[in-house]
């Protein structure tokens, strides 16, 4: 039995020097060469909880120097309008990151609606041009929470190289990206998925383990092998178990027991999460850099 619990990896805490990074870069370009980056959120319909998150991503976003549009339309919004704003910011010259947030009210193709952004100004990556330019090891848009996972643990490690890699959850923006990231850097990857056989004994052979799968705390000590580094990309919101009529957010690992056995894991809050806001301001300063034939800025890309 190992008698120390994990490293935190601290995203919240990671995700703030991302952002000081980016803020340096954006008065330089500022100040050298008078471009301001500009981020576009598109939001159709009122999820609240997306109406939060598209509210942290602005305040964000202006914070580090950038400009911030924000695009709230209601949620009969037909595809036709929708394409037609996509249409417009596609051409729009002051910005240089679109953001659809997802997911998209049932009436709207999202696939059709991600394939009209501007591949260049696809900050998300989930253009079918910037997944096949990841998926063959060339320059794209890096999806931002994949991105974020891996910057956590190229820090955590150094070099990732030979390591096995288990990644649970096969989604176009999370599962999928994550490991053609992974076997970017040399893991042995697994996907594992719903229909996977003795999944517990797959994760338990993983040195890094990633849970992006969507049920609070499936994942426990008993299918961590000791010493792994364990990523949580799950956001739930369960109800409170002591406060009655309040919830709590949990990932898709039981955290306290996930830590008396992993060699170091992210919590939920303050993992993951602020990681994901912090590469999409990232993104958004790759493509401004890109769009103007400047410097990409180092250690904030794949
Ligand atoms: N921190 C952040 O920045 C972000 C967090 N998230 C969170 O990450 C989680 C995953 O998101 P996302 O990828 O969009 O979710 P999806 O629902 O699109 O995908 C979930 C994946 O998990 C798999 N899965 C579901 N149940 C099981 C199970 N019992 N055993 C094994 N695999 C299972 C599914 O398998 P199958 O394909 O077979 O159905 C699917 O591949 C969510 O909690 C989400 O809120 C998402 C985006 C960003
Ligand atoms: N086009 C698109 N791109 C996305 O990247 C995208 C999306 N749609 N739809 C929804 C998911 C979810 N997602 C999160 C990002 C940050 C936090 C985050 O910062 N979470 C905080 C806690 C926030 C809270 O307290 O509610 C944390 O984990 O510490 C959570 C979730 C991005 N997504």
């Amino acid at each position: 039995m190992r008698d120390t619990t994990a490293t935190i990896i601290d995203g919240k805490a990671f995700a703030a020097t991302v952002r000081e990074q980016v803020a340096q870069h954006v008065a330089r370009l500022k100040a050298d060469h008078g471009i301001t980056p500009g981020l576009a959120v598109v939001l159709v319909g009122e999820d609240p909880a997306s109406q939060v998150y598209v509210r942290s991503k602005g305040t964000q976003t202006t914070e580090v120097g950038m400009n911030s549009y924000e695009h709230k339309l209601p949620a009969d919004t037909s595809e036709a309008e929708l394409l037609a704003l996509i249409e417009r910011l596609n051409r729009d010259l002051s910005v240089h990151g679109i953001l659809v947030q997802l997911p998209l009210p049932a009436h709207l193709d999202s696939d059709l609606v991600i394939n009209a952004i501007d591949p260049d100004k696809d900050v998300d990556g989930f253009h079918i041009s910037n997944v096949g330019l990841l998926g063959t090891g060339q320059k794209s848009m890096v999806p931002c929470t994949p991105l974020g996972c891996l910057m956590m643990l190229r820090e955590h490690h150094g070099s990732l190289s030979g390591l096995n890699a288990v990644v649970v959850g096969r989604s176009n923006i999370v599962g999928k990206p994550m490991a053609q990231l992974l076997l970017g850097d040399s893991c042995t990857v697994t996907i594992a998925h719903s229909r996977s056989r003795d999944i517990e004994a797959l994760c338990r052979n993983a040195d890094i383990l990633i849970a992006a799968v969507g049920r609070p705390e499936m994942i426990d000590a008993s299918w961590i092998k000791p010493g792994a580094t364990v990523i949580d990309v799950g956001i739930n919101r369960i109800p409170h178990p002591d406060q009655p009529g309040k919830s709590k957010l949990v990932g898709d690992v039981a955290y306290d027991s996930a830590a008396s056995v992993a060699g170091a894991i992210t919590p939920v809050p303050g993992g993951v999460g602020p990681m994901t806001i912090a590469c999409l301001l990232a993104n958004t300063l790759t493509a401004c850099s890109r769009a103007h034939g400047l410097p990409e800025p180092d250690g904030l890309t794949a």
